[in-house]
């Protein structure tokens, strides 16, 4: 089964008011909703930004702090980003947390997270796609951490780094079930966002301007995978 998550572009709250609207046009289309956090200045107006979200639509909202090191806006690491993602816990619930594991790995960490959200440990590069190897220390790290999701998403430069990254989804699926989202990202990698060939358990997409390269319309993304909640 793959869930579609919409992630919204919105930074203010004056800009997220328009972007409930267009969601609510669209509710079927998706399953679940990602902020992110490092789009917004403070922490007071993503947690009013947060309550907004579940005032207006009822649909599980996934918290996503994304780090300048992993092509984001944040400039929060290790016990910053940590401490961050426990205070957005604390103050609103959330549905979803997105952990980074090069920020966090500690097992014991990531169950006290667990105790208020289900947790997606993550690893990105917008430049490159890493070796095998690579990939899959990162996966047995995310093992490891005992996280309830994967992800990875890598930008490819060549059809073979798409294919490895393919690879590892289908291994590590088998390995760990229907937990793994493998992300191939760009032009070259779109079957890996819109293939029902490869499906990952998330598939990301937008209702506007994408907000990682390849990402595509919920809507068509519901039209390929079907299925609404
Ligand atoms: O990690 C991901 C996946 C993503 O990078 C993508 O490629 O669709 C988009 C991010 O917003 C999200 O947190």
């Amino acid at each position: 089964m793959t869930e579609i998550i919409l992630t919204l572009e919105s930074g203010t709250l004056s800009r997220l008011q328009d972007e409930i609207m267009e969601m609510r046009s669209v509710r079927d289309s998706f399953d679940i909703i990602e902020v992110r956090g490092d789009y917004f200045k403070d922490v007071n107006t993503l947690v009013r930004a947060i309550a907004m979200i579940r005032d207006s639509i009822d649909k599980p909202v996934l918290y996503t702090y994304r780090t300048e090191k992993e092509g984001g806006q944040g400039a929060l690491l290790g016990e910053d980003y940590l401490y961050h993602l426990a205070t957005i816990q604390k103050s609103i619930p959330v549905d979803y947390i997105d952990v980074e594991i090069l920020q966090v790995s500690d097992p014991t960490i990531v169950e006290q997270l667990k105790r208020y959200s289900k947790v997606i440990l993550s690893h990105h590069d917008f430049n490159g796609t890493p070796s095998d190897a690579v990939m899959t220390g990162i996966i047995d790290e995310m093992t490891a951490a005992k996280g309830d999701f994967y992800k990875i998403a890598y930008m490819p430069q060549t059809p073979e780094d798409v294919e490895r990254v393919v690879a590892v989804l289908e291994q590590s699926k088998e390995k760990f079930g229907d937990i793994v989202t493998a992300i191939s990202m760009g032009e070259l990698g779109t079957k890996t966002r819109t293939s029902v060939e490869f499906p990952s358990r998330f598939t990301y997409g937008t209702l506007n301007e994408p907000q990682a390269p390849g990402q595509v319309n919920v809507a068509k993304l519901r039209e390929i995978y079907g299925g609404t909640k």
